[in-house]
């Protein structure tokens, strides 16, 4: 197989903007005492995802902007591990809040074009990329939140299971699951086990076969997100269980977190390039293809 530009090239090449000081665009006027100057606030953007850095209270808000669904490209996953692993390195980041700057999507998911008439390099860095995605999101040191305010399926969703606490609009036309057997292919063994260890193993294997997708009420009723709030009082909201969660030593929030998903990290990462064979090997079969270009088709003539 020829060789493929690494994480680490992709970063070099990407032309992330450089930090730069920005005026505060959420959830400060609240905290900030009057007449008090305001804490620095660093903001860094490249084309895809937007980051505020609160230093004050140590929160960043990660916003995703690829209109028109907020897919998981390559260019998108490259970006997403770029800014976490900045974020991740900041002494004065504690916290990530997860949202989406697209109206009505989180995310949809990894980008289906990534994964259909592609060559196998391709499809091997692409997948790269996505394990690339989950290990740096699952094993975060910080505190995660997803503000899931839109649909969110299949890769979407694994983003905000993910994280240590979800948090969704309560407006039952946004849908969250993992819902790849709908599609036709099948959720690898680490997408498995991080919604097992969300909502346990029957949940999870009877909406894994189904390929169930759940309007934000029902996923409350099984604790595939934590709370639903309405739309204006998420970011708030979001703050606020931020707030608490940071309210305990690092420390010790971090062993524990560590212990409760080393198991299941180790599991991918020992097993890291048989998995990247499996899903080439998987998403090359003709079938495969063939089931994609249908899934594709199906959402375009949805819209017309
Ligand atoms: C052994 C181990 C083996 C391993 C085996 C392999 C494992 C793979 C695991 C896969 C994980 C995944 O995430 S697979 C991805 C699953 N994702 C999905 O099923 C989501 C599909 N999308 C939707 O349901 C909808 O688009 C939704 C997100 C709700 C938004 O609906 P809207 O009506 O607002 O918008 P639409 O008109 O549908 O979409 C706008 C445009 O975006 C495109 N689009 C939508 N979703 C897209 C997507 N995920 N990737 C690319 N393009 C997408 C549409 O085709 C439209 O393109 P134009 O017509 O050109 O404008």
């Amino acid at each position: 197989m020829a060789a493929v530009p690494t994480l680490a090239r992709r970063i070099a090449r990407s032309g992330v903007r450089p930090l730069c000081r920005w005026p505060l665009a959420w959830g400060r006027a609240a905290r900030q005492p009057p007449g008090l100057p305001l804490a620095p606030c660093r903001a860094f953007s490249n084309n895809k995802i937007l980051v505020e850095l609160d230093e004050s209270s140590g929160v960043a808000m990660m916003k995703f902007k690829s209109p028109p669904v907020n897919s998981l490209s390559l260019d998108f996953l490259t970006e997403f591990c770029i800014s976490l692993e900045k974020l991740e390195n900041d002494r004065a980041c504690r916290g990530v809040i997860f949202a989406s700057a697209v109206p009505r999507i989180f995310s949809s998911g990894l980008d289906i074009t990534e994964m259909s008439g592609k060559s196998m390099e391709h499809y091997a860095e692409f997948w790269r990329a996505v394990q690339e995605m989950w290990l740096r999101l699952y094993g975060s040191n910080m505190v995660t939140i997803a503000a899931v305010n839109g649909s969110s399926p299949a890769g979407g969703c694994l983003v905000a299971l993910s994280c240590d606490y979800r948090i969704m609009v309560e407006n039952p036309k946004f849908s969250i699951g993992l819902n790849e057997a709908q599609l036709g292919i099948v959720a690898p063994f680490w997408f498995k086990d991080t919604f097992v260890n969300v909502v346990g193993h029957r949940i999870a294997e009877r909406s894994l076969q189904l390929g169930s997708l759940y309007p934000a009420p029902e996923a409350l009723k099984f604790g595939l997100v934590d709370e639903l709030v309405p739309e204006e009082k998420l970011q708030e909201k979001a703050m606020a269980v931020m707030a608490q969660w940071l309210a305990l030593p690092d420390h010790a929030r971090q062993l524990t977190k560590s212990m409760m998903r080393k198991a299941v990290l180790d599991r991918l990462v020992a097993h890291r390039e048989e998995d990247v064979q499996n899903f080439v090997s998987f998403i090359s079969k003709e079938s495969i293809q063939k089931s994609l270009r249908m899934y594709m088709e199906m959402l375009k003539k949805k819209k017309s």
